[in-house]
């Protein structure tokens, strides 16, 4: 355990306090930008029962090897490595129906079994809501902090609250808030459309002693794209954009000081 933690930068969670917010979409996006950046990125999707991260990177019909006792991440096109119960299983539809310590073990083996190699990000991909099964995986694995994904909605209904007080609780470092949905560029005027309403997040934010990282926008290509497979596409096509991100959140993870080390 201490080998891979010497051998891996920063292991980051990303969480959100419900479902359907973007919060496999996100992880996948800020390991696209980080890969940009020359960072070398891994990406665990511990989302055992909903797992998407293959879908995104076009990567689903590979297999996970094992080799030598270990096992190999499947490498997208950039060279992102990657785990997930979909690179296992006999057919990606298949339901994964175990119980939270069951699932918790499987990320464990995913994480200290499996030869990642040197990483500056490691970023694990945790199930949604604040129940049991994120709770036991955050409690498995040796989180450095977590960024929470939500959408303007969410922060209404005070479901973002509840991961931020899940991680506080933890004493897991909250690095910040990605505003997942935020708004709608118009494609014939340029504007962008505050469609569940303008700056409501910050604020509130603010008040829960959280930054807001990044407002990403409702992007039809972005769902076309990974939808197809090809987000890292989406990432050239976007390099700004990216590079922006990729800002944004190293300067923010490499800010905190390392407080928490579960295990
Ligand atoms: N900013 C965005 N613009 C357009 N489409 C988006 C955006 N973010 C996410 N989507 C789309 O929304 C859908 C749900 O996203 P995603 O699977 O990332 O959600 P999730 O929060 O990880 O869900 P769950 O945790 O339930 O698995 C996907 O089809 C994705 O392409």
């Amino acid at each position: 355990m201490e080998g891979l933690k010497m051998s891996i930068g920063k292991i980051v969670g990303i969480m959100s306090g419900k479902g359907g917010v973007g919060k496999s979409s996100i992880t996948s996006l800020m390991a696209v930008s980080l890969s940009n950046n020359g960072k070398r990125v891994g990406i665990l999707d511990a989302d055992i029962t909903g797992p998407s991260i293959p879908k995104v990177f076009g990567i689903n019909n590979k297999r996970i090897m094992s080799v030598d006792n270990k096992i190999r991440p499947v490498k997208t096109v950039s060279g992102i490595k990657v785990t997930s119960i979909n690179l296992m299983l006999d057919n990606e539809d298949d339901p994964v129906v175990w119980r939270g310590p069951l699932v918790g073990n499987m990320v464990k083996q995913f994480y200290e079994d499996v030869d990642w190699g040197e990483l500056d990000y490691l970023l694990i991909d945790l199930p949604p809501g604040t129940g049991d099964v994120p709770l036991t995986i955050m409690q498995s694995v040796s989180l450095d902090g977590v960024v929470v994904v939500t959408s303007p909605q969410d922060l209404v209904n005070l479901i973002v609250k509840k991961s931020i007080k899940m991680a506080n609780l933890m004493g897991t470092n909250i690095y910040g808030v990605v505003e997942n949905m935020s708004y709608f560029v118009c494609d014939e005027c340029d504007k962008k459309h505050y469609i569940f309403g303008k700056g409501g997040m910050e604020p509130k934010l603010n008040e829960l002693g959280v930054d807001l990282l990044y407002s990403f926008p409702i992007n039809p290509d972005f769902t076309e794209l990974c939808d197809e497979g090809r987000i890292e596409v989406f990432g050239k096509i976007n390099f700004d954009l990216c590079e922006k991100f990729s800002h944004v959140v190293e300067n923010k993870i490499g800010a905190i000081k390392v407080e928490n080390c579960c295990i």
